[in-house]
Parts: structure tokens; sequence; C-alpha cells
């Protein structure tokens, strides 16, 4: 049975599941750096930035380095899950790096019973590490009215020597069942074909990413292209959280699908400007609740006999929110030297796994592509 594909009309009480890790980022065998990762923690960041509430449970071990707004469960027993990025010089064609992961630890499984009781409007499914089960989904599904799930959290699978993540297809995850009951489901470009879209648009909405090229819509009977915002790509890493948070952001503050993506591509764009989480400026959260309050009242004005289908045009006056979208990040004044880590001060947790840490004071380009632009900007401090 086919579901109703209609216009999510979400209230604002969330839900996010996911691990938050520690990233160790490596390029050419030297540690660049530590952050703190985990869609969830880039998810909520967004979330936060934008004030949309949310409960958010992670699990973590007694190591976990960092202080979070929101507190996870802390496994005595486990460590924190640990990602090693490796960004070698490389090799998609254009100079760019591909990112090969691994997960070198893991702080173990969310299970049905760590989720609360309660009922939320919208739900996120976003694990990292296969730390979402199969019964864990199930159970979001039960609790929260939509439910928006990151393929990364079911189609991952780790190598059991050395943790390299690989892809499995959804229909091999044991998570495909599951498909009718997803409201939204988000996967890069690299991994959709682990999704076969043509059979996934026929149960939920699907959003493919791709990069700075912006993000792609695929419903049961449409498909839509939404612009992306140029950036200097500094750091891929949780661009696709981002986008995420950005994209549920948009449509619990009662935006049409199309120009949600928009907010997504926006907050994608901002997260690889940076290296690891993101800081917003507050005065451009500001300037981009405006906006978005704005494009809200117009499209309530002009679009009163709309039903709640989800249309495959573009609302009237997308083109103009995306280009005051694009002067509201142009207007920040967020420095892209705000970037550079001192890196020194590095925890020593990737020393432990015997990787020599980096110990210069050059500024940390995970894509190689733009080293010259940044270098020109660091000159003109
Ligand atoms: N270089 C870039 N320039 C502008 N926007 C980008 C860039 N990279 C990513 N984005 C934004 O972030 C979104 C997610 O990025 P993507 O790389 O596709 O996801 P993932 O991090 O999951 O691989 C994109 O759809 C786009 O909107
Ligand atoms: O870059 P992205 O694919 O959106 O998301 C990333 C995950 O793939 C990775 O496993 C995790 O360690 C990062 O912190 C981030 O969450």
């Amino acid at each position: 049975m086919l579901v109703e594909q209609k216009q999510p009309n979400m209230g604002r009480r969330g839900l996010v599941v996911g691990n938050y890790c520690h990233d160790v980022l490596i390029r050419n065998d030297v540690v660049l750096g530590e952050t703190l990762g985990g869609a969830a923690s880039f998810v909520s960041n967004v979330l936060d930035g934008v004030s949309i509430r949310c409960d958010l449970v992670s699990k973590v071990g007694s190591d976990f380095a960092y202080s979070v707004a929101h507190p996870p469960i802390a496994v005595p027993t486990s460590p924190t899950t640990l990602f090693h990025a490796f960004f070698d010089s490389g090799s998609d064609g254009e100079g760019a790096c591909d990112r090969v992961l691994k997960r070198v630890r893991f702080c173990g499984a969310i299970e049905p019973s760590d989720l609360p009781e309660s009922r939320f409007n919208f739900g996120m499914a976003v694990g990292v590490a296969g730390e979402i089960l199969p019964e864990t989904l199930e159970r979001m599904l039960d609790i929260c009215e939509v439910v928006f799930v990151d393929i990364q959290a079911l189609i991952r699978v780790f190598d059991s020597s050395d943790g390299t993540v690989r892809l499995v297809g959804l229909k091999e995850s044991g998570f495909f069942h599951l498909l009718p009951r997803v409201g939204f489901l988000k996967a890069s470009a690299e991994e959709a074909p682990y999704v076969d879209v043509e059979e996934a648009r026929k149960w939920c909405c699907v959003l493919i990413t791709n990069g700075k090229e912006g993000c792609t819509l695929y419903w049961k009977d449409g498909e839509m292209q939404i612009s992306p915002f140029p950036t200097v790509q500094i750091d891929p890493t949780g661009a696709g959280d981002s986008f995420l948070g950005g994209f549920v952001a948009g449509l619990v503050q009662g935006l049409a699908v199309p120009d949600a993506a928009l907010l997504g591509n926006l907050f994608g764009s901002m997260t690889v400007g940076q290296i690891g989480l993101p800081k917003f400026e507050l005065r451009l959260l500001q300037r981009v609740k405006d906006e978005v309050q704005r494009r809200k009242m117009q499209s309530m004005s002009c679009c009163e006999d709309s039903n709640d289908d989800l249309k495959f045009v573009k609302p009237a006056g997308h083109q103009q929110f995306h280009s005051s979208l694009a002067a509201a990040k142009l207007a920040s004044t967020a420095p892209l030297q705000e970037c550079q880590w001192d890196l020194r001060n590095s925890p020593p947790r990737a020393v432990e796994q015997g990787i020599p840490q980096y110990t210069g004071q050059q500024k940390l380009l995970l894509n190689p592509v733009y080293e010259e632009p940044i270098q020109s900007v660091e000159g003109t401090q």
C-alpha cells in the first residue's frame, strides 16, 4: 500500500537519535585535528541555532571529551564511538579528496528502551556507527508523527579487522520493511546507489544531496533540483547532517518542502566552510529566522487555496527566497581564519593509536582544491 505523500504539518517537538562520536581527521597519514562528531551533534547544532527544541538520545563512554547542550547517556563500560576520517589527496578527477572512514571504537547500540516514553511531532534517525537497530527505528516510528532517516544510519557495515566503513544495499540492511512508515529518507550521491531511489520514492520522499551541486528531491510522481549556495569548502564533514537539520528546521517552521530543502542547502554549505562542528554567528541565525518567517507569511498569503499535497512545482518566490538566504549568508562576518585550530592542543587520542600528530601552524585544508584562495585570505589578516 502506498502511503499518502502529503506536505507534513509538523509540530515543534522533536526527537534526535544517534551517538555522538570523536572524529579524528587525518590527511596523508598525519593527524590534522580531533573534533566532536556524529550526525546527532551536527543536527542538534542546527536545530538549537534556530531555536527548535529537541530531545536527543545518544550514548558515549566515560572518555567522552566534550561538553554538549544535550547530555548523552554515559555508558561506563564502553568507549565513546571513534572515527578516523582519512582525506588522502586525491582522486575524484577534480583534485578533491575522497574520504575513507574507519570506525575505530564503538560505544554500542541505542535500544528501544533507551528512548523516552513520550510522543514527538518528529523524529530523526541519525546514527553513524550502526547504533540504530531495526527495533529502535520501529519504536521511533511508533512514537513520532513523522520520521526523517539518514540512510547512513541503516546501511553502514564495518570491516571486522580495521573498521573501514562499507555500504550495503537498503534491501539487505534489515530496515527495508520499515520504509513505508518513513517520512523522508536522506542519502548522499555516494550512498544513492545503495538505496534504489526508484523503489524508495514510491514509499517516502527521498532527498539526495550532491555536494556543491545542491540536492534533488524525489517523490512518487515528481522530482526537483534545489540550488546550492556557493561556498569555499574547507572540511566536508557533517555537511549532510547539517543539511538534514536545516531541512527539518524549515519544515517545522512551516516552509514548503522545496523551500525547506533550500534551508538544508544553506546549512550544508555553511558547514563545509568550517572545520568540524560549525559555529553560526548569532546575527546570521537571526537573519535566517527572519527570512524564514517572511517566507512563511508570503506563502500563506499567496497559496490560500492549496491543499496539503506536496507540489512538484517550486512555490512562487522560491528563487527570491534563495537570494535572500544567500544575501544573509554573505552578510555574515564570520572570518574564514576562525576555522584554524590550535592543533598542538588537540587531545592525544590519535597518538594512542600510533598516528603522528600535526604540529605545524599552517591552515588546515582537507580539500586541496581550495588551498590557494584560503591562503590568500590569511595573507590579508
Ligand atoms: N562544496 C559545497 N558547496 C556548497 N554547498 C555544499 C558543498 N558541499 C556540500 N554542500 C551542501 O551540503 C549538502 C550535503 O553535502 P553532501 O556532500 O552531499 O553530503 P554528505 O556530507 O552526506 O556527503 C549538499 O546538498 C549541499 O547543499
Ligand atoms: O559528513 P557526514 O557524512 O554528513 O557525517 C559524518 C559521518 O559520516 C561520520 O561518520 C561522523 O564521524 C561525522 O562526525 C559526521 O557525522
